[in-house]
C-alpha cells in the first residue's frame, strides 16, 4: 500500500518518513538544531514547492524545557518558532496547520506533524481539505498523507531514536525514501535519520 509522508508518535518517541512516488532522489541531513529533506546531488531539477523542508526541530520552550516538532513540510517551522514562544504544543499545531492548509498539489496532500514535550505530552495533527485533527496521543499513533490520513494506533516498538527512524523506514508501506527518529532519553531528544544506504 502506498500512503505517502507519514508520522509515528508516541510519548517516548517518534518518526517520520518521506515515501515518495514522483521525488525519489532525497535524503535527509543535518542542520545545527534540525533534520532537513533535500534533494540528493543526481535529483533532476524541480520546482515543486513541497520537497525539500525541514522535518524535525528540537526546540527551547521558555519553561526551560525541550518539545519537539517534526512533520511533513514547511509548518515544521512555525510550529518550532510558536514553541520557542511558549505557545500550547496543541496551539502551535493547530495555528501552524490552519495558516498553511493543505498542499495545493494535484493531490490536495494534507500536512502532518507532532509534537512531543519532555515531559512526555505527545500530540498528532494533520490538515486535509476537509478537515483539521489535532489530539493528544498515549500509545505509538501514525497519520499518513494517504489512505491512512485519520490518527490510527500502530505497533511501533523503538527504544532509541535511530531504531526508530529505521523501524519507519522498514514499515511495509510502498516507496520508502528515507526517515527520521527521535526519542526521548534522561538527557533530552535525541535525533537520528536513515537513508537507506
Ligand atoms: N513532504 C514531502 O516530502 C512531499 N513529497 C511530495 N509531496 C507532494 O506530494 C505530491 C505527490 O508526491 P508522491 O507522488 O511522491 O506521493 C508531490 O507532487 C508533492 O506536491 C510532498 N508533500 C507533502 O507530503
Amino acid at each position: 500500500m502506498y500512503v505517502g509522508r507519514f508520522v509515528v508518535v508516541g510519548p517516548e518517541g517518534g518518526a517520520y518518513r518521506v515515501s515518495s512516488r514522483s521525488f525519489p532522489n532525497r535524503k535527509i541531513s543535518e542542520r545545527e538544531d534540525a533534520l532537513t529533506v533535500g534533494p540528493t546531488e543526481d535529483a533532476p531539477e524541480t520546482d515543486n514547492p513541497y520537497v525539500a523542508y525541514n522535518c524535525l526541530r528540537v526546540v527551547e520552550t521558555p519553561a526551560d524545557g525541550e518539545t519537539v516538532a517534526f512533520g511533513n513540510g514547511s509548518h515544521v517551522d512555525p510550529i518550532a518558532e510558536k514553541l520557542e514562544l511558549g505557545y500550547p504544543a496543541r496551539d502551535a499545531l493547530a495555528e501552524s496547520l490552519l495558516a498553511l492548509d493543505y498542499e495545493k498539489d494535484d493531490y490536495d496532500t494534507p500536512r502532518i506533524a507532532a509534537t512531543i514535550t519532555d515531559d512526555g505530552e505527545a500530540l498528532i495533527g494533520t490538515v486535509r481539505k476537509d478537515a483539521l485533527i489535532v489530539e493528544p496521543v498515549e500509545e505509538p499513533t501514525l497519520v499518513a498523507t494517504y489512505e491512512k490520513d485519520s490518527p490510527e494506533a500502530i505497533e511501533f516498538a523503538a527504544e532509541s531514536a535511530s531504531e526508530a527512524a529505521r523501524e519507519a523506514y522498514d514499515l511495509e508501506f510502498e516507496h520508502a525514501v528515507c526517515a527520521a527518529g527521535v526519542a526521548l532519553t534522561d538527557d533530552g531528544f535525541e535525533t537520528a535519520f536513515e537513508n537507506g544506504e
